[in-house]
């Protein structure tokens, strides 16, 4: 798992490291590690340079700090042999002791763009910025036409604690952050502009409050946490997975929700709604029934996909939430229990809600907007209950505070019928014991696992193709 940390958390740490340290060790450290990756990507760059030597460089220095660290990286690419030119975007504002070790090095300072970048390094402004541009630094990067743009720490002009990005901001191929994680890297269209993060130790990691911000997920967390069967289970140590799901007319949902689940650890799913003879045509390992009422014990229950908002659901809403089981309740469950918050008054089970952002707003009054993580943060804490935030960087905030944020998201997701997979796959997970956040959070990296494996032989995939990736990229956890 990886931390992510705020601003705030980040100046907390390097104050307590710096008490120890002589001025400048600090970004030292981080231009030595931002001078070896760029480096190593010029060496990857075809062109007439031999890795930094003979590459021509190009500096945006911002006032601050980050302007300082791109300065001191450059001075070090100099001395390997490039030719560096650094623009001040905010003229006399500049990082003065890294100028001076920039231009005693043979950098020049200019005031327009250089005719020609290998590599633009993005000093613009760091973790002090707010968002947006100084209308100059705007100017110079629609002039400059790098063949790769790094940025140090996070891309200009984001909001580095939201991962918003409200202006004009950098477009970044790669960032070098030091330290840690922060919020712009892993969320909104911060993320998108953060490229390929490289994460360089300066050896703040001890001085860092434990707990960060949010959660990042890695493979490693799902080989080790998958629930996988041993020889004791059978089919009911497995768990018992029941879905309300789907109707007559729309039996599409159901099937999907289904075969999620099936892709799951649970041993035995039970459905119970109206599509149950299509369900069985597609699936014969489930067992249908009509009702929630009829379907016997299940260790979990999904409600939602493709139910419909009528009467029949609400009823059958009120008969899963009654079950003192975990649930999770998605798409038309969402909007009944928006209209009739009183039911979950008696509620104490787990419980995951599964919201896309018009869901989402139905529930808490508000869309999520910019500031995802915190949303649905405030709508777990406010319900006491999981919310999975669907998005390209899918957010599962627990009552208790976790926040976890998945960065396996792609866009083949965004299609009809995912959701239903997903939402079956977490009850599954719910089903084997799984607690509601990190079955949620797991439910949604190897979504996103098989999404991306089936986007890499067949360019727009559709859920059920999903749903048949599944199993497999599940298995490969524990190969
Ligand atoms: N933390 C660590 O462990 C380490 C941190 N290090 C490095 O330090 C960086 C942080 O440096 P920093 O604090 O000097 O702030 P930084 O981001 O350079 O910018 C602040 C300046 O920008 C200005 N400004 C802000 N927004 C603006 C806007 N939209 N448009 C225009 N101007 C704007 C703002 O001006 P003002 O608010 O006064 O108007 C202020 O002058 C960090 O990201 C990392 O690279 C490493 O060296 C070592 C380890
Ligand atoms: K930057």
């Amino acid at each position: 798992m990886h931390g992510v940390w705020r601003t705030a958390a980040v100046r907390r740490a390097e104050a307590e490291l710096m008490r120890g340290l002589p001025p400048l060790a600090l970004m030292h450290r981080a231009a030595a590690g931002l001078a070896a990756t760029c480096t190593q990507l010029l060496r990857a760059m075809p062109g007439k340079h031999a890795g930094a030597y003979g590459a021509h460089i190009t500096v945006l220095a911002g006032p601050g700090d980050n302007g300082g660290d791109a300065l001191l990286a450059a001075e070090r690419l100099i001395r390997q042999g490039a030719q560096a030119t650094a623009i001040a975007v905010m003229g006399e504002r500049v990082h003065r002791q890294a100028l001076r070790a920039f231009r005693d090095a043979g950098g020049r300072l200019a005031t327009t763009a250089p005719t020609h970048t290998d590599l633009l390094i993005d000093g613009i402004i760091g973790i002090g910025g707010r968002p947006g541009l100084p209308e100059r630094a705007v100017q110079l990067l629609e002039t400059i036409h790098p063949r790769l743009t790094v940025a140090v720490d996070v891309p200009s002009g984001v909001d580095v604690d939201t991962g918003a990005v409200p202006g004009p901001a950098v477009n970044a191929d790669v960032t070098v952050t030091f330290g840690c994680r922060k919020p712009a890297h892993v969320l909104g269209d911060a993320a998108l502009r953060t490229g390929y993060l490289d994460l360089i130790d300066i050896g703040l990691g001890p001085y860092l409050e434990c707990e960060g911000y949010l959660q990042v997920p890695t493979l490693d967390d799902m080989i080790e946490q998958w629930p996988f069967p041993d020889e004791l289970d059978d089919k009911y140590t497995r768990g018992v997975v029941g879905i309300a799901a789907g109707s007559a007319e729309y039996p599409g949902a159901a099937i999907l929700a289904t075969a999620g689940a099936l892709s799951g650890p649970a041993g035995y799913v039970r459905y119970a709604g109206a599509a149950k003879a299509q369900v069985h045509n597609h699936h014969p390992e489930v067992v249908g029934t009509d009702s929630v009422a009829t379907a016997g014990r299940t260790q979990s229950w999904l409600i939602g996909p493709g139910s419909g908002t009528g009467e029949a659901t609400a009823h059958e809403l009120k008969q899963v939430l009654a079950r003192p089981v975990p649930a999770v309740l998605d798409a038309d469950a969402i909007t009944l229990l928006a209209q009739s918050p009183h039911l979950l008054a008696n509620r104490e089970a787990p419980l995951v809600l599964t919201p896309h952002d018009r869901e989402f707003e139905r529930l808490y009054g508000t869309a999520p907007g910019d500031r995802r993580a915190e949303a649905a943060m405030a709508l777990a804490k406010r319900l006491h209950c999981t919310v999975l935030l669907k998005g390209h960087h899918t957010i599962v905030a627990d009552s208790d505070g976790t926040v976890y944020v998945n960065p396996t998201g792609h866009p083949a997701l965004a299609t009809a019928g995912t959701g239903d997979v997903l939402a079956g796959l977490v009850a599954s997970l719910l089903a084997a014991g799984i607690p509601a956040a990190r079955a949620a959070m797991m439910g949604a990296f190897m979504h996103g696992m098989a999404a991306r494996a089936v986007a890499s032989e067949i360019v727009s995939p559709v859920a059920s193709q999903i749903a048949a990736e599944l199993p497999g990229t599940i298995g490969a956890l524990n190969d």
